[in-house]
């Protein structure tokens, strides 16, 4: 029931995904000596924000990032959260986080539901409509994207279908981190499970960037945070502490939905 989880708060290249896919391999490669269970990438780490030129620096059907991520799994047998990346089809880009097991095999994927207007995603990028659940290693989690944090019902769809872990991936801005981090502490507790949050570092040349990727236990207690620099953030999390949490206040039997959606 222990997992050791590596979160690579990496700093992203402004619409150069090649040398996001070097930065990551090197990380990659640095995490995997400890031989963690998961690795959790940021949001839209082969492109970052450079909406303006996603048709020329999208990733068609995220194929290449899907492949890169499966043979770093099966090189290194872990499991990926693999962040997000701009996935192009007809219709147009999705902001998608990618599952990959450490068999190599995609096992799920997530677009990002809620779209961010402050930077400006609903002009560039089509939402998603489906929900960010998936197992690894027989256990059930939830995938979501920074600004679906703000949505606490959207989590709380997950947590009711059994996931004892979130999983967040994100490009969260230096000004909200107090809100990033309340927000994170907040929906850990109100939802009795593991809030494992990635974000990058760095900036833009719109924004810079917070850091301070997190992993919160399912009583609200920081586990583990990083600075604001690019770093690797590890930490071990026991997912038996859900079951006894969820027990000792059982809020998931005590919920009364028929007088609240
Ligand atoms: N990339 C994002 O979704 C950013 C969300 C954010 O900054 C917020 O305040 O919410």
């Amino acid at each position: 029931m222990k997992l050791k989880i590596a979160c690579l708060q990496m700093d992203i290249a402004f619409g150069n995904p090649e040398k996001n896919y070097q930065n990551a391999e090197k990380l990659i490669e640095a995490a995997a000596s400890d031989q963690p269970d998961i690795i959790v990438l940021p949001e839209l780490w082969t492109t970052g924000y450079d909406l303006t030129r996603l048709d020329t620096i999208a990733d068609k059907g995220a194929l290449q990032t899907i492949e890169f991520l499966k043979n770093a799994a099966k090189k290194y047998n872990v499991n990926f959260v693999g962040g997000s990346v701009a996935n192009r089809d007809d219709k147009g880009v999705k902001n998608t986080l990618l599952i990959i097991n450490r068999e190599g095999e995609l096992s799920s994927e997530y677009s990002k539901l809620h779209l961010f207007k402050l930077m400006d995603e609903h002009l560039y990028l089509e939402a998603g409509c489906e929900k960010g659940l998936f197992k690894l290693d027989n256990h059930a989690f939830a995938g979501v994207i920074c600004y679906d944090i703000r949505f606490p019902e959207w989590i709380r769809a997950h947590t009711t279908e059994g996931a004892e872990a979130l999983f967040v991936v994100a490009e969260w801005p230096a000004p909200r981190l107090s809100h990033w981090r309340n927000l994170l502490i907040a929906r850990a507790i109100e939802n009795q499970c593991f809030v494992i949050a990635c974000n990058r570092s760095g900036s833009d040349p719109n924004n810079q960037f917070a850091g301070h990727s997190l992993v919160i236990d399912p009583w609200g207690e920081i586990i583990a945070e990083a600075g604001a620099d690019e770093e690797i953030l590890t930490a071990e999390i026991d997912l038996k502490l859900v079951g006894e949490i969820r027990k000792q206040i059982p809020i998931f039997e005590d919920r009364r939905p028929d007088y609240y959606k």
